[in-house]
């Protein structure tokens, strides 16, 4: 099941529903990307599942502002950390956002999202939004590893005003491959 279908019920929880040690993580308005690098020393790659021309889902569209029935460019990344995956995030990049210089975010690659945010200084980034979410929720493969509750977030990043919404997913190896930091 692509994340499209796992992003569709986005049901939002205060933060106040955080239990302590994913605080840190998912209330942090800094690059994630950063984050995930220094926490695991360096060790840290994008795997790219999906980067299309796709409808958002009702929910996305409607946070975006963009008609239901226009397409948007859909990226799925799973970010790895010690070649486990940390997070899976799921963005999307409407068509009038992709102009001017923002037309670099068309050939990422496996380049971070975020190193191409966090570098702008025309980047403003809105409120986060947090959810709780269930592997079962999600479909997720999980052989039974993942039996808990997992915690996500999603907010607008504007760059020159523009938008794109980036959803993220904190799995639980997050907490399992390291320390607290
Ligand atoms: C927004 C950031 O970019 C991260 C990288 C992403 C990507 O490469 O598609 C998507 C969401 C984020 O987890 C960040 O680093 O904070």
């Amino acid at each position: 099941m692509s994340l499209n279908d796992r992003w569709h019920t986005f049901r939002r929880v205060p933060s106040f529903y955080l239990p302590h040690e994913w605080r840190n993580w998912v209330l942090d308005r800094g690059s994630l990307t950063q984050r995930l690098i220094h926490a695991s020393h360096g060790n840290f790659s994008v795997r790219v599942i999906r980067q299309q021309w796709l409808k958002p889902n009702y929910d996305e569209a409607r946070l975006l502002n963009c008609p239901a029935s226009s397409k948007a460019l859909i990226r799925e990344v799973e970010l790895l950390c010690h070649g486990n995956v940390w997070v899976i995030a799921r963005s999307i990049i409407p068509y009038n956002t992709l102009s001017g210089k923002e037309r670099q975010l068309k050939s990422l690659g496996n380049r971070s999202l975020g190193s191409f945010l966090f570098k702008s200084k025309a980047m403003v980034r809105g409120p986060l939004q947090i959810t709780q979410t269930s592997p079962a929720a999600l479909s997720m493969q999980t052989d039974g590893a993942i039996n808990e509750p997992l915690w996500g977030r999603r907010s607008i990043f504007y760059l020159h005003g523009k938008p794109l919404l980036v959803s993220e997913l904190f799995l639980p190896s997050i907490l399992k491959d390291r320390p607290q930091i």
